[in-house]
């Protein structure tokens, strides 16, 4: 973000990949020339002290008398504007330097090395300590990090793989198309489901569970398992809380309730996981004492494969969890409110999915592949509302060079994501919602630059759960436009994002369901 707490906000997530950009732009590869200038090149560079950017005042002026605190994907943009693509912010114990042009996030991700880090998690560590955990995908680093990423990848990233979970996730969509007609039918209209991102939370948690854990936890029934909204609660307040506790000195732990709050929401999310791992662990730990075979899908995968410490498989389930409830919820939540809103795509999106699927069949992997506009809808929602809208590198053993300024080792780059997605010069009509743009052959098709759009990451370090959140969201959103036409509420306002670490709806998106014939 512009400023440094945003930016640390956004590099704080360190957590939650499109085709990450396949082949590297050639132009752009710079890697081996830029890193490690001959000494007497790097005098002649610029340094950080030379870079452009606003004071610790005036970062404060922005977030707090300007109101860009819950808005920092909008300030990546007015900064931009301000200081040119590079510039550097200094907010708390933050020194931070941002990027905003794709060419320069290139620049960045080609020096990240053999073990990418998004950035220094100091608090999330500290809680892992207090409480004995292992350190996790988020915390860890170097070597051991990499450990932990070649355990999880096979099963997650690699699509062969990733097509086993196709059944049980159908089965999930269809446990929300019921959660659906249940909720409109019993509204007021007959028709309106309020807030559909809660709804969405607990589809995707309820999604990723089931991949996980293998079983069906119940999450879009009538009763809603008190675990559940446990576990939903308890991200949204660690996700909130993470932002404040990072700036805060140690010293008012005692003192503020931050600290406090921010503990017990970890507290939550682990006992949550814990409690459901050991329950499927006693439960295939019976099935393997009564001769039958451990066949499962991810975690007995995780346990059978003995790559990972008991401690270890607790801390990765819950971080998994933790991926993979409010990144599709929030996606699919404002691909339905531009659908909703703009009769022409979601007609078109209608007529692809009864043309690969007629009579309602539900969509197989394989007929997602004749669907590109479903394809498109998912991508221009992220492009308009990434996620994550600000990524981060930390590059703490090597000094490198970036748009031509040197940096030391240990330097904190924030990636402006949010700002390189709305850039005019890389997405004409950057503003419009308009999923044609991803098409082959379509208007301004393929004519940005491949690192002004990276939604799940790059490299290595890229997004563990990108297969399964395409699939996910290719599933529930096209079972849902063979069952409803989605429409606003009458009157409904526009609904603005804004920043909780990730990017979220700023109120609750209503909308109205009607069966289509
Ligand atoms: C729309 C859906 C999603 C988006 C846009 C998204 C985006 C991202 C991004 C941008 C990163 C950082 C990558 C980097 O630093 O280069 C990331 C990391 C991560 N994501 Fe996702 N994600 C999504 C869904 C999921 C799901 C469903 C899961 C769980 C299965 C998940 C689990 C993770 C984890 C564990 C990491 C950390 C990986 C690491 O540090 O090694 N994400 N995601």
């Amino acid at each position: 973000m512009g400023s440094s707490a945003a930016a640390a906000r956004a590099l704080r997530l360190s957590a939650r990949c499109c085709p990450t950009p396949a082949a590297p732009h050639r132009v752009y590869d710079v890697r081996r020339n830029l890193n490690v200038p001959a000494a007497g090149e790097a005098a002649k560079l610029k340094s950080i002290a030379d870079l452009p950017g606003p004071s610790a005042a005036t970062t404060l002026y922005w977030l707090f008398l300007r109101g860009y605190a819950d808005k920092s994907h909008l300030l990546q943009d007015v900064q931009r504007k301000l200081y040119g693509p590079i510039w550097r912010s200094q907010f708390g114990p933050f020194d931070i330097v941002n990027v905003a042009s794709p060419e320069l996030v290139a620049q960045v991700i080609r020096q990240e090395g053999r073990y990418p880090s998004r950035a220094e998690l100091p608090h999330w560590k500290e809680y892992r300590e207090l409480r004995g955990q292992a350190y996790g995908l988020h915390v860890d680093s170097g070597p051991e990090w990499l450990r932990l990423r070649r355990a999880l990848n096979p099963r997650m990233l690699k699509l062969r793989e990733v097509l086993a979970f196709a059944p049980v996730l159908q089965q999930v969509v269809g446990d929300l198309l019921r959660r659906v007609e249940r909720l409109r039918s019993r509204s007021r209209d007959g028709a309106t489901v309020p807030d559909v991102a809660a709804e969405l939370y607990k589809f995707g948690f309820e999604g990723i569970s089931s991949i996980l854990f293998e079983s069906r936890l119940g999450c879009l029934r009538d009763a809603i398992p008190p675990d559940t909204l446990r576990f939903i609660a308890a991200v949204e307040q660690m996700l909130t809380l993470s932002e404040t506790v990072v700036l805060l000195p140690r010293w008012s732990r005692g003192v503020l309730p931050f600290w406090r709050r921010f503990v017990a929401a970890w507290d939550d999310l682990y006992d949550v996981a814990r409690t459901l791992i050991d329950r499927r662990t006693a439960e295939i730990l019976a099935q393997v004492t009564g001769g039958e075979p451990a066949e499962g899908m991810y975690l007995t995968y995780l346990l059978a494969s003995d790559r990972l410490s008991r401690a270890e498989v607790y801390i990765t389930v819950t971080e998994l969890l933790l991926g993979g409830v409010d990144t599709t919820s929030n996606t699919l939540s404002w691909a339905l409110y531009h659908l909703a809103r703009d009769g022409r795509a979601q007609e078109r999106l209608h007529r692809e999915v009864s043309a690969v699927c007629p009579g309602r069949r539900e969509p197989t992997p394989e007929d997602l592949s004749s669907m590109p506009y479903l394809k498109a809808v998912v991508k221009e929602t992220l492009r308009l509302y990434p996620v994550v809208p600000g990524n981060g590198r930390f590059i703490a053993d090597a000094e490198v060079v970036v748009g031509g300024y040197w940096f030391p080792k240990r330097t904190q780059f924030h990636l402006c994501h949010y700002a390189t997605c709305h850039d005019e010069q890389q997405f004409v009509d950057a503003e419009l919602f308009a999923p044609e743009r991803w098409l082959r052959g379509g208007a301004g098709a393929y004519r940005h630059h491949p690192y002004s759009f990276i939604p799940f990451g790059v490299g290595v370090r890229g997004c563990v759960g990108k297969r399964v959140a395409e699939m996910e969201m290719f599933f529930a959103l096209s079972r849902l436009m063979q069952h409803y036409e989605v429409q606003p509420e009458a009157g409904a306002p526009v609904v603005e994002p804004k920043t909780r670490t990730l990017l979220v709806p700023s109120r609750p998106i209503n909308l109205r369901f009607l069966p289509r014939a």
